[in-house]
């Protein structure tokens, strides 16, 4: 069941993934697929039907959610940290303009979301971790920040 991003989608995202596909309920919330394109492998990744703003409080994924989100965030390089909720990747750029401007694009919408980043930066590298500090650990709103922060880099490669 296609699902058109102005019909349903997480509004708090303003750069939707192109095409969405409906999966059955969880905790009571229609979820969504989106197919990330590119790249052209196509990346799953699940968005509450809900902006978190309206969601109220975070919860961290329970082991259910995991399994259902994590696995598509590992085939584009994610990793959980050791010791820790939260998930790292390392970028890489061709140089300091694009890391520093991948960067930007992401800030302007981690302060949208009032979801930040712990990241660091050296010339042309950017590591990324998430986490909510809210819940202590991994929530979904890290998966939306990595699904918009995944759409930045690809749109800068
Ligand atoms: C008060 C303010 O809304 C909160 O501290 C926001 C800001 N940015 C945030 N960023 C992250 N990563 N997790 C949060 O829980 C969070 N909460």
């Amino acid at each position: 069941m296609l699902i058109k991003p102005a019909v349903q989608g997480c509004t708090c995202i303003p750069c939707l993934p192109t095409t969405f596909t409906c999966n059955s309920t969880t905790s009571g919330l229609p979820r969504f697929f989106a197919y990330l394109l590119p790249p052209a492998s196509a990346t799953l990744i699940c968005f509450s039907s809900l902006p978190w703003c309206q969601a109220g409080k975070a919860h961290r994924l329970n082991a259910e959610e995991r399994e259902q989100l994590l696995p598509n965030l590992r085939a584009v390089g994610w990793n959980e940290v050791e010791g820790r909720d939260a998930i790292f990747k390392e970028f890489h750029f061709k140089d300091f303009n694009r890391a520093f401007g991948f960067m930007t694009r992401v800030a302007l919408q981690a302060e949208k979301l009032d979801h930040h980043p712990e990241w660091f930066n050296v010339y042309n590298k950017v590591h990324i971790t998430l986490s909510t500090h809210e819940c202590t650990g991994l929530s979904e709103r890290d998966i939306n920040l990595a699904s918009f922060i995944e759409q930045v880099a690809a749109s800068l490669s």
